[in-house]
């Protein structure tokens, strides 16, 4: 067998050297891989004080405060932390607890949830699709969560035995989240609350991603996760509980986010982007390695019906803020067919 068909896990315990296709060649774009950059001073938000009783006709004023800090958050950093969520960090360490042990099992236990080729689905390292491609030092298990008559249970592991039951209460919980950061992020910027959620649909997706980073030999030559900008609407991500990695682009630096083992991190993705006008950002981000420890990471990305058409919310378009995109369909297919045309989606869709 070619060494290119082992995981990263296998390449990182056997102790082999990164192979040549996982090394950064172009290191010009974002500058060379500096792994411990400062901590960003990313905006902490309490989300339970988005929840007002139905009966309160008024926002209380800290109510108020919070979507201003929401609303800057949004469009300064195109993330934030969230706290008050109401997951008990006791559950979202079983939640990583699943994920590790899904990835500790041994290999011909994972292999049954193998990615066919040329499927999105399943367990896998980094997909090659061009022949340049620098190749990501993560392994993912992908799995569709929403709509539940989408998920291709015989993916979703059997083993450890609490697994589908834990990722399916979590998931259930975010979906619930997402509810109401869809509606303040609305009111944020005074517009009706369904602005955004009413762009998802009935049958919006949710597609979860476990990631396990290995550790690596070289780490300011490897990425764990290329930079990027996601293409979802919103992606709620759990990260690992010590051991940090993920980067934000801000004011050309790339900035170390800090880890709150309680708090669930929220970035925004393109498509939220777009239905914002531009107001609401979608981050450069991306992961690097330690030659040390593990890291894992469950990224639950949040994305609209495909078959809907998706654009700026019209009260977001006027004379002094024209309307800055396109509306657009199936924001993932035209990604992969922009990517493999080297162009940028976001960029294409400029009005
Ligand atoms: O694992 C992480 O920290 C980030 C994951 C991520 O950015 C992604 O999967 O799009
Ligand atoms: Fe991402």
């Amino acid at each position: 067998m070619l060494s290119v068909s082992k995981t990263v896990q296998e390449m990182s315990k056997d102790g082999d050297e990164p192979p040549q296709h996982y090394i950064v060649r172009d290191n010009t774009l974002f500058g060379p891989i500096d792994t411990s950059p400062p901590l960003a001073p990313i905006p902490v938000i309490d989300i339970s004080l988005f929840l007002t009783s139905p009966s309160s006709l008024h926002s209380s004023l800290q109510e108020e405060t919070e979507l201003e800090k929401l609303r800057s958050a949004l469009s300064s950093w195109g993330c934030f932390q969230a706290i008050g969520h109401g997951m008990s960090i006791e559950f979202l360490n079983k939640v990583r607890g699943v994920t590790e042990e899904f990835f500790a099992m041994p290999m011909e236990e994972k292999r049954k949830y193998s990615r066919a080729a040329g499927e999105i689905e399943g367990y896998g390292s980094d997909s090659v699709v061009s022949e340049n491609q620098v190749l990501d030092w993560s392994d993912r298990l992908s799995l569709r969560i929403y709509p539940e008559d989408q998920r291709k249970l015989r993916l979703w592991p059997k083993q450890p035995q609490s697994f589908r039951e834990t990722i399916d209460e979590y998931a259930m919980n975010i979906r619930s989240i997402m509810g109401i950061i869809f509606k303040a992020m609305a009111k944020s910027l005074k517009l009706e609350e369904n602005s955004f959620s009413k762009q998802f649909g009935e049958e919006a997706i949710m597609q979860g991603r476990l990631i396990l980073y290995p550790p690596c030999s070289k780490p300011n030559q490897v990425f764990g996760l290329k930079a990027h900008s996601d293409r979802s609407g919103v992606t709620i991500l759990l990260q690992d509980k010590q051991v940090k990695g993920l980067q934000v682009f801000k004011d050309d630096k790339w900035l170390t986010v800090p880890i709150i083992p309680h708090a669930l991190f929220l970035n925004l993705g393109d498509q939220m982007q777009i239905m914002s006008n531009g107001i609401f950002k979608s981050p450069m981000h991306r992961v690097v390695t330690n030659s040390e420890r593990e890291k894992i990471s469950v990224a639950l990305f949040n994305e609209p019906e495909p078959e809907k058409e998706i654009g700026p919310v019209d009260d977001l378009v006027d004379d002094k803020r024209p309307r800055l995109y396109k509306n657009v369909k199936n924001y993932a297919r035209f990604n992969y067919e922009c990517f493999q045309k080297g162009l940028v989606a976001l960029d294409t869709v400029k009005f």
